[in-house]
């Protein structure tokens, strides 16, 4: 193990900069003492000056660029974003508050109204831009894309676990992950219904046993379980079978406290949580880990899992050299990966960021799809009357979800309101000017090595976007007159999956196996009941959702459900 790792991160963050700030303290005591009298300088004022020179110095600086952005956007005889009130520490929190209440829906916050279409939010002196304008976000993700990088705040953060594969990556090393993994994702992979099947068969297993019981389940935690065991067996073709892990026990793994590290889900999902608090911080993240790394222990059983299996992938690869290797329809994407190269750190790395990028973003979608199920029994019934009409009791295949208009509508829907992905961001590489969304106003510059924040879920909430009833989750409006007055004109209003070169390579298998596990439970299931741990009744304003990386429920998504006598008949 590398040294450096076992240096606490915070230790290693903070020692250049405090070996930065002691210059301007040094600077002043040298001078004062090599060039004044003592008698002016007296100990005391000499020891205040040189703390006071620290504060000076950082006002200076952020000051100086301050001056420095307003000279560059002035040449281009354009303004900065509207800079937002309070800043630093009560921004902080006020953001916090206001993602919170629209996440949660407790009362509407008017983002449009109260930040504009981009923003400029300045916390702890570095200052961030917020942008919900589809116009901005289509030169960011698709047109401009030259200008724009995922940056040193993203990077930072989620490296350590994704080490450097495709979602870690820019440029020509980006463009190396995607040439290679693209080809993987072609219609025979990802309509693999038989590996969703058995899965699938497994959680409603799961629930029947529990519904007999008159008992909830965790419908959040089978999901992360089943997404797991689809995803290592579709990537690895190793099951992780974390569904078979204490059955009787659905507790949620959020809750539950792992002192011992049981397994590679639990790890996984540890290391993950943890990931996502290190990204709210970005490059700063090594503040919340003062004594130690936090992520090493999780990441040793990560490899622990993984390693052996890419190494026995590539001894199969040395033993059968000089075989056909062509074929790709019947291989899985270690296999596949270990064709293209033999570094087992860049398999190690590609496989992990397919992994977190399949797992928390289905499960994800399918626990908002049974809340909003929970919600709204009319909308149940119309896609269990869809399930019977074209599919009944037997197997879906993907020409049957294909010809699911209702069901591919309500999924839409769920991202839409419940975006997996809440929140991308991007790091501007050069110096960019935007036109105004005010007609006669001026436009907008962007200064170089500016973080961008973009919050979907705000752009896909927004009623002068998509009209009066923004707010309401209403899967119709994907397939009535509202598709063509909305969304066709301007398809940047809904990018749950991103736009452009960099838009999301599982988007298909996301469809394929989302659809095919509410055909199944639906199959089964037509009554969905929220209720607390104990089988209690519960509102659904006491589900709150939160977001790491994704969006999840922070407590659970617990769920009694049965099947009515009419959707029996
Ligand atoms: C509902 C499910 C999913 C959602 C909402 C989703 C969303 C996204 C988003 C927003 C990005 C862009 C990230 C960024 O630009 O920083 C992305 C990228 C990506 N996603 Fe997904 N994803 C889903 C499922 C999947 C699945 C199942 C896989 C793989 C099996 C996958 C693989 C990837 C990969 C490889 C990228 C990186 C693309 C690149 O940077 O070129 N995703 N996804």
């Amino acid at each position: 193990m590398n040294a450096t790792h076992r240096t606490p991160p915070a230790l290693r963050f903070l020692l250049p900069i405090v070996l930065k700030l002691s210059l301007p303290p040094i600077l002043v005591y040298t001078i004062c003492r090599r060039w004044l009298d003592p008698m002016w300088t007296p100990t005391a004022l000499l020891l205040f000056a040189c703390v006071l020179s620290i504060p000076a110095t950082v006002i200076i600086y952020v000051e100086y660029f301050e001056l420095k952005r307003e000279g560059e956007a002035r040449k281009h005889g354009a303004t900065l974003p509207k800079g937002i009130e309070p800043w630093g520490l009560a921004l902080l929190k006020k953001i916090h508050h206001d993602v919170d209440v629209s996440t949660n829906y407790t009362s509407k916050v008017d983002w449009l109204g109260e930040y504009g279409p981009i923003s400029s939010w300045r916390i702890c002196f570095v200052d961030t831009v917020i942008v919900t304008e589809p116009e901005y976000l289509k030169r960011i993700l698709v047109t401009e894309t030259k200008s724009f990088d995922k940056g040193l705040d993203l990077i930072s953060p989620l490296s350590q676990i994704l080490g450097s594969g495709i979602f870690t990556s820019d440029g020509a090393l980006w463009r190396f992950h995607r040439k290679m993994a693209r080809p993987f994702f072609n219609r025979e992979r990802i309509s693999e219904f038989p590996l969703f099947e058995q899965r699938a068969n497994t959680v409603i297993a799961l629930i029947t046993s529990q519904s007999l019981r008159d008992a909830p389940v965790d419908w959040q935690e089978l999901m992360y379980r089943f997404t797991l065991d689809c995803a290592t067996a579709f990537l690895f073709g190793h099951d992780s079978r974390s569904l078979f892990e204490d059955d009787t026990d659905l507790t949620s793994s959020m809750q539950r406290d792992h002192g011992k590290l049981e397994s590679f889900s639990h790890s996984l999902q540890k290391g993950l949580i943890l990931t996502g608090k290190r990204v709210r911080y970005g490059r700063a993240w090594p503040l919340l880990e003062l004594r130690e790394d936090k992520l090493r222990k999780y990441n040793a059983v990560i490899d622990a899992f993984l390693e052996p299996i890419i190494n026995e992938h590539l001894r199969r690869k040395a033993e059968s050299a000089g075989s056909n290797t062509e074929c790709i329809d019947n291989e899985i994407f270690l296999e596949y990966l270990t064709r293209c190269t033999d570094d087992v750190k860049l398999i190690k790395d590609e496989a992990m960021t397919m992994l977190l990028g399949a797992r928390d973003t289905i499960a994800s979608t399918l626990t908002s799809a049974v809340f909003n199920l929970t919600k709204y029994p009319n909308i149940c019934q119309k896609l269990h009357q869809e399930v019977v009409d074209v599919i009944g009791d037997r197997q879906p295949s993907y020409d049957d979800i294909r010809q699911m208009r209702y069901l591919r509508a309500f999924i839409n829907e769920v991202l839409r309101l419940f975006p997996p992905v809440p929140m991308n961001v991007r790091s501007s590489r050069t110096g960019v000017v935007w036109p105004s969304t005010v007609p006669g106003e001026k436009p907008i510059y962007i200064p170089p090595n500016t973080r961008i924040v973009m919050p979907y879920f705000v752009t896909h909430r927004r009623d002068d976007l998509w009209g009066p009833d923004a707010a309401q989750f209403d899967p119709d409006r994907f397939l009535d007159a509202r598709l063509n007055k909305y969304l066709t004109p301007n398809p940047m209003i809904f990018i749950p999956f991103n736009a452009g070169p960099r838009i999301c390579l599982g988007q298909q298998f996301a469809y394929n196996a989302t659809s095919f596990m509410i055909v199944r439970l639906l199959q089964h299931f037509t009554d969905f009941k929220l209720v607390n741990t104990e089988g209690g009744p519960l509102g659904p304003g006491s589900v709150k959702f939160r977001s790491h990386i994704t969006l999840y429920a922070s407590d659970g998504l617990w769920v009694k459900m049965s099947k009515e006598q009419q959707a029996t008949s």
